[in-house]
């Protein structure tokens, strides 16, 4: 399929949405009069497609459609993920939707279909004909512009949907829509996404890089090993730039590599869904000191370090932590968890730990919190939400929040949310899902919000690769056009105060 022909297709399914199993291709002769197709039983579409022609010049929504690509499924219950596509003018502009494979109770509603004979009950054809038939005409008929009213487009959405969650319409639906005018927002005031975003955050200049969190050891709910530990991540501070940090964990990664090998043998280097490695071990320890050997044996000590996100929610249960729970159980009390979390970081470079106790277990955080030396980060804790990032906040529980734009489902909220969390003098950590796909969106995301450290999986597969290819792009695109860029390194966590 040529690209044209995809999105004649794609404009098939915005006019016969009752059909968008089986788009209906417009006739040759329907193309070139600019005339769409139109659904029989759809009549208010032709009465507004004129309008929707006149709107183009002043940046409102000419179309919304959408469609069901496959996208780099970590595994195949996570294989359809929607896209759209949202046309100003005579452009396209495309957003794609991840998914996560640890999630939290409380993350904005992701709509599956739950036809078990299609795709294991994951295919998102009632997201898609949400996007077509609720969202799209909406905001067609809303005149908003792209250029001005993220905010209001957003909004829009929320109201159509009506529920706390996102969970009528869907979080997947609107958070492509809500991507995908932010980038036709750009485009509109010809300015690159991260300093649209920059704009709608309210983030100062100079921009400053991140530090990219590498997870070079897959585990928990991620991988095949009995490590209970979700991510073990590094961290190049040390570095001078974001090009020489991606080319430092790059090779620390090709350097595991053979120490993996090296170890347990050329069967051991299997990777997990977000392309680090799953060697046979089970223990914390074990996969630090992996690093710990890797870095040194590159000279890299003490200019890399390390984090760690076991992602416990995953094996917390009845009050206890099973840090065995892939393998031989190990039953631990939140107490003891501590103990242990503390001893790793007195003896390993650890700079931050995320979703250390799990999302209902704020007793532990806010215990954990009082003499924590390092950046505290939640997640399924506070799933990017200002309401559960107020509650940290009056708990004490945490001092960092991990921003995940399809957690709460717009661009909007997510940044209001990461607004909040600096107001409280808390870092904020940008973050990819499991179930990622190629759209690079959250590399602008974390320059124009200025959060000073991203994790997009280990510097391999194509889906962790666009964000740190990207951020390497706009490091060169700023310094081209003379702009100062900070590279954030070891003041990551207090990045948008630089
Ligand atoms: O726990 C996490 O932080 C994420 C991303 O690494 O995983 P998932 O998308 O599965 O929630």
């Amino acid at each position: 399929m040529t690209f044209s022909d995809k999105v004649h297709t794609l404009f098939t399914y915005l006019f016969h949405p009752k059909q968008s199993t089986q788009p209906v291709v417009p006739s040759n002769q329907d193309q070139k009069n600019g005339e769409r197709a139109e659904s029989s039983n759809k009549e208010p579409y032709s009465q507004r497609k004129s309008e929707i022609y006149n709107n183009d010049q002043f940046g409102a929504l000419s179309e919304v459609a959408a469609s069901e690509p496959v996208e780099q499924p970590p595994d195949e219950q996570r294989a359809r993920i929607p896209s759209l596509e949202q046309r100003l003018s005579k452009s396209t502009f495309r957003a794609i939707v991840p998914s996560g494979a640890s999630t939290g109770t409380n993350e904005a509603v992701e709509l599956r279909d739950k036809y078990t004979s299609v795709y294991g009950g994951r295919s998102v054809q009632t997201a898609i004909s949400n996007i077509e038939t609720v969202i799209g005409p909406s905001l067609v008929e809303s005149r908003l512009r792209v250029d001005t009213d993220q905010k209001k487009i957003d909004q829009v959405m929320k109201d159509l949907d009506g529920t706390k969650t996102k969970g009528k319409l869907g979080a997947n639906a609107i958070l492509g829509v809500s991507m995908a005018c932010a980038r036709a927002g750009a485009a509109h005031l010809d300015v690159p996404l991260y300093e649209f975003l920059r704009r709608e955050s309210g983030a100062k200049k100079p921009f400053v890089m991140p530090v990219p969190f590498f997870n070079v050891l897959n585990g928990g709910a991620h991988s095949g090993n009995e490590m209970a530990f979700q991510e073990t991540m590094i961290a190049p501070v040390g570095a001078s730039s974001i090009t020489e940090a991606i080319q430092m964990g790059s090779e620390v990664y090709q350097e595991l590599k053979k120490v993996i090998v090296k170890q347990f043998g050329l069967s051991a280097i299997g990777i997990g869904d977000e392309g680090g490695f799953a060697p046979p071990i089970s223990r914390p320890n074990e996969a630090l000191d992996l690093l710990v050997q890797a870095v040194s044996n590159l000279g890299y000590t003490g200019r890399i370090k390390f984090a760690i996100d076991p992602a416990s929610s995953e094996f917390f249960q009845a009050g206890k932590y099973d840090i065995g729970f892939k393998g031989n159980s190990n039953v631990k009390s939140p107490k003891e968890l501590m103990d242990l979390y503390r001893s790793l970081l007195e003896n390993y470079p650890i700079i931050l730990l995320e979703d250390p106790f799990a999302e209902n277990d704020w007793d532990s955080w806010t215990e954990f919190n009082k003499m924590c030396p390092v950046e505290l980060v939640g997640d399924d804790l506070l799933v990017t939400n200002t309401e559960y990032v107020q509650m940290a906040r009056d708990k004490k529980a945490c001092n960092s929040m991990l921003l995940k734009i399809n957690q709460i489902g717009t661009i909007s909220e997510a940044i209001e949310a990461a607004n909040l969390a600096y107001s409280f003098d808390w870092g904020v950590f940008v973050s990819h899902r499991s179930g990622e796909t190629t759209d690079d969106f959250i590399a602008d995301l974390v320059i124009g919000l200025r959060t000073g450290h991203i994790k997009s999986g280990a510097p391999c597969r194509g889906e962790r690769v666009a964000k740190y290819n990207r951020l390497m792009d706009i490091e060169a695109d700023l310094l081209a056009h003379g702009e100062e860029c900070l590279y954030a390194g070891s003041q990551f966590s207090m990045a948008n105060k630089l």
